[in-house]
């Protein structure tokens, strides 16, 4: 496991520590080693540019991601082929992708629960989504199914806005039965997406992912939920709500989806209505930048050294300096609140935004996963002395998640084809600082 963040830190592995009388490395205990899990449907992204005459031609909506029919499916991909539109295809899914990032930010293993298809041809979309995959994702998890993993036909307009067409094939047939309860009570996080209760009856998606998160919620482990488009939150806001209050410990959305889920449109307030509901919170806003809420507890808050801000809570940043919990952990809790403008401005040209908000998440979770690693490797370290649930503070979890998003919009992929740079020679070493 990297260290996760600001990427240089004398107390992450004492355990790899040369010990001093004898001057060599303690070689006797080997390291624990911890993963994480996420559920998907299994998906290859068809990319293109298109404008709004394409989308209104196939009836889709902007920005939006929404299932088609088997012959809508055979039209547009005819038309994007017949104009040569099809810029690359590649391995996606909102899932995947974070699983894909996640491996190559931690350099660890995470692993991916979903379909893959028995029979798999050289250059086939199967064949693709495998050989797109960080090495690092463990895929042995799969279940073979008798037919075609899906298709996301990514539309990009002119300004970088993305709109995903859905073409399923078998990517809901995963079946509770290759759900392993004890792979998942044993993770240190659970990783699913609204659009796995998207299905078509005869599907059991939404029953596999319904019992991994019931059997994580009995372990102890946090239930990390992405709410994929705003479509599928506004056709049922009431189910939303109760489904994140009863199961999900940390909730990420971008600021359509959580105007969905709490009926406000400014990304601070929605966040902190979150807080009623899950333990913490990843608000993504575009070119706004990033916000997150979370909890500590009164004893462990610890005060920013940055200039405090306005907002709908007044000094909102106030305790960004703080360690998240899990409320349960909290004897008094208080709510802290972070939020950060996009690296170094945002990047002068943008290919385009798909996936910029997995990166973000695929970047907390390696926090998050760190902080496990850590604990299980060096128990006794004054850092475990607050149960904290991440390494980092919530400032600096905001920093690294903004730099992850960054990279992905400065490349065509919503996949991180190598981890983010030891050192920043754009930034003052002060930047990674706490
Ligand atoms: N136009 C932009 N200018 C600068 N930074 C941006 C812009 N759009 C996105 N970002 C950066 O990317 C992060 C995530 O963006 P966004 O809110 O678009 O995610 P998202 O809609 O969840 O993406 P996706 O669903 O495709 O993964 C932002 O927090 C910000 O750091
Ligand atoms: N699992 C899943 N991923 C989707 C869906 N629609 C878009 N995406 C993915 O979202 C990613 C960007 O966040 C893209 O790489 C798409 O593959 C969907 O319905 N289900």
């Amino acid at each position: 496991m990297k260290f996760p963040g600001r990427r240089q830190h004398k107390h992450y592995f004492p355990v790899d520590n040369k010990n001093p009388l004898t001057n060599q490395i303690n070689r006797s205990s080997r390291l624990l080693r911890n993963y994480i899990v996420g559920i998907d449907q299994v998906l290859v992204d068809i990319e293109a540019k298109i404008d709004q005459a394409f989308l209104d031609e196939f009836d889709l909506q902007r920005g939006m991601s929404q299932v088609i029919s088997d012959e809508v499916t055979e039209k547009l991909y005819q038309r994007l082929k017949d104009e040569n539109l099809i810029d690359y295809e590649f391995a996606g899914g909102t899932i995947g992708n974070t699983m894909h990032n996640y491996s190559v930010l931690a350099d660890d293993r995470s692993v991916l629960l979903g379909v893959m298809s028995k029979n798999i041809h050289v250059g086939d979309y199967a064949y693709r989504f495998i050989s797109n995959t960080s090495s690092r994702v463990d895929l042995n998890y799969l279940q073979p199914v008798d037919g075609p993993i899906g298709r996301c036909f990514t539309l990009i307009d002119d300004s970088g806005e993305r709109t995903f067409g859905i073409n399923a094939g078998l990517i809901n047939r995963l079946h509770p039965d290759s759900i392993d309860e004890s792979l998942i009570a044993q993770a240190s996080a659970l990783v699913i997406s609204s659009y796995l209760m998207r299905t078509e009856p005869g599907d059991t998606m939404t029953e596999a992912a319904i019992k991994a998160v019931k059997c994580a919620n009995a372990a102890g482990v946090p239930v990390v939920l992405t709410l994929g488009t705003k479509h599928l939150i506004e056709k049922e806001p009431e189910f939303w709500r109760q489904f994140v209050k009863e199961h999900v410990n940390i909730l990420t959305m971008n600021e359509e989806e959580a105007l969905a889920i709490t009926d406000y449109s400014d990304p601070l307030q929605a966040a902190d209505k979150c807080l009623d509901w899950v333990d913490m919170v990843i608000c993504t806003a575009g070119a706004e930048g990033l916000y997150m809420a979370g909890y500590v507890d009164e004893q462990y808050k610890r005060e920013t050294e940055y200039a405090l801000l306005p907002g709908f809570i007044a000094d909102f940043n106030q305790y960004e300096y703080s360690r998240p919990m899990l409320l349960k952990d909290c004897e008094q809790p208080l709510r802290i609140y972070t939020h950060i403008a996009p690296y170094m401005g945002g990047p002068d040209s943008i290919k385009n935004t798909n996936g910029a908000g997995d990166a973000a998440l695929a970047a907390v979770l390696h926090d998050l996963s760190a902080n496990v690693y850590h604990k299980r490797n060096v128990g006794k370290s004054s850092k475990h002395v607050q149960p904290a649930l991440s390494y980092s503070s919530l400032s600096q979890m905001s920093k690294y998640a903004n730099r992850a998003s960054y990279e992905v919009l400065v490349q065509h992929s919503p996949r991180l084809s190598r981890g983010l740079p030891e050192r920043e020679d754009s930034l003052e070493q002060a930047y990674w600082a706490i």
